[in-house]
């Protein structure tokens, strides 16, 4: 190997004249001072779609693939890396990619409760917005309570999205979220185009919210009106594969259109919020969850959990959480549906 020879590269070599005399001193890892900064918009068998100079007159998308000294380090879909080698954005050219910035939050899955492998979806979403349909197919409270036990353990915060308004009423499963006091949003496919799509943007602007849903709640009908300019095919036949629907493979990051009246160049024309497109999630493992974290999203709760044994699940008899609520700190609608939302890591039928 060359790296190791008498002329090897500067890069992979350096010397550090002074007290300690010349040795060289190997290990330093070149510093890139050329690399760009990007976003990762989609991931295709190793091959990464990244967004460059994203939000100015120079923006383009460049093709990359990790670059060796990465090691096994992933990247996904909202990752910041740094990228070297050639950002023309041309057809054929292949960047490399070197550096993966520090994660704000990352959405893991677990394909199955029992299934130990865990896989980072998503990076550095703030939001995730669970989209259940009002009826056709019918909601599912217990994977929307998973969902939304996914979502506190990553540190996002959750928005319903309650797809299908013209089928049947949403009361009812708001009522039972009430006590939990998430954001939500109602839909109907047949008023997006007017005033729907932008009553669902304002819920966006200005974060990255990823889009998670099982298959026939409406979910690519609203990602196609949130962001017209990208329109995703529904239900046509794939000539390659020949499968009857289209499936979605990776995960995909949409910019959302500036928000009607925004001045061109500001702030909010510049950071209309990003949507990321997940593919439709059959079930949402959750053996990698901790309860510590989930009842992060319990600001009113925490304190009343100092008298727990260690490591309480906050669902068994010793839980220190009855009787500081009985004690009249927090309201028990609130426990209640925290301890439903942890009873969502057993798997049950129909998750
Ligand atoms: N009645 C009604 N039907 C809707 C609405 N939104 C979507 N649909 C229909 O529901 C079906 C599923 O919609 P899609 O947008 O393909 O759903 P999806 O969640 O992306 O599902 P996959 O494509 O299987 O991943 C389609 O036939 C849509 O036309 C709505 O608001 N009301
Ligand atoms: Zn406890």
């Amino acid at each position: 190997m060359r790296r190791y020879d008498k002329n090897a590269d500067e890069d992979d070599i350096r010397t550090r004249p002074g007290r300690r005399g010349s040795r060289p001193r190997t290990r330093i890892r070149p510093k890139h001072e050329d690399a760009a900064e990007a976003m990762i918009l989609t991931v295709d068998r190793g091959r990464m779609t990244c967004l460059v100079d994203g939000g100015t007159k120079d923006e383009r998308q460049v093709v990359a693939m990790k670059a060796r000294e990465l090691g096994r380090k992933g990247v996904v879909v909202g990752d910041v890396v740094n990228v070297v080698g050639d950002l023309s954005g041309e057809p054929d050219t292949l960047a490399r990619i070197v550096r993966v910035e520090e994660r704000s939050s990352v959405l893991r899955r677990t394909a199955d409760d029992d299934d130990p492998y865990e896989r980072i979806v998503v990076a550095n979403a703030q939001q995730m917005a669970i989209v259940t349909a009002l009826a056709n197919p019918e909601p599912r409270p217990r994977l929307i309570d998973r969902c939304l036990v996914a979502a506190y353990d990553a540190g996002m915060e959750p928005l319903l999205v309650l797809t299908k308004a013209d089928l049947a009423p949403a009361d009812e499963l708001l009522e039972s979220y009430a006590a939990l006091g998430i954001d939500y949003v109602v839909t109907r496919a047949d008023q997006l185009e007017t005033v729907g799509a932008e009553a669902v943007r304002e819920h966006l602007r200005g974060r990255t919210t990823v889009f998670i849903g099982h298959s026939g709640v409406g979910k690519t009908t609203l990602v196609n009106a949130l962001v017209p300019e990208h329109r995703r095919s529904t239900g046509r036949v794939n000539a390659v594969t020949g499968r009857g629907r289209h499936t979605t493979v990776s995960a995909l990051a949409l910019r959302l259109p500036p928000p009607p009246g925004a001045k061109p160049g500001s702030k909010k024309a510049l950071d209309p919020g990003w949507v990321i497109d997940t593919p439709g999630f059959r079930s949402f493992g959750l053996s990698h969850i901790d309860p510590s974290r989930v009842i992060h999203a319990f600001p009113d709760l925490e304190p009343g959990t100092e008298g727990c044994p260690r490591a309480c699940s906050h669902d068994e008899p010793d839980c220190a959480l009855d009787a500081w609520v009985a004690d009249g700190h927090a309201d028990p609608a609130r426990l209640y549906s925290l301890r439903r939302l942890l009873a969502t890591r057993e798997a049950s039928e129909g998750d």
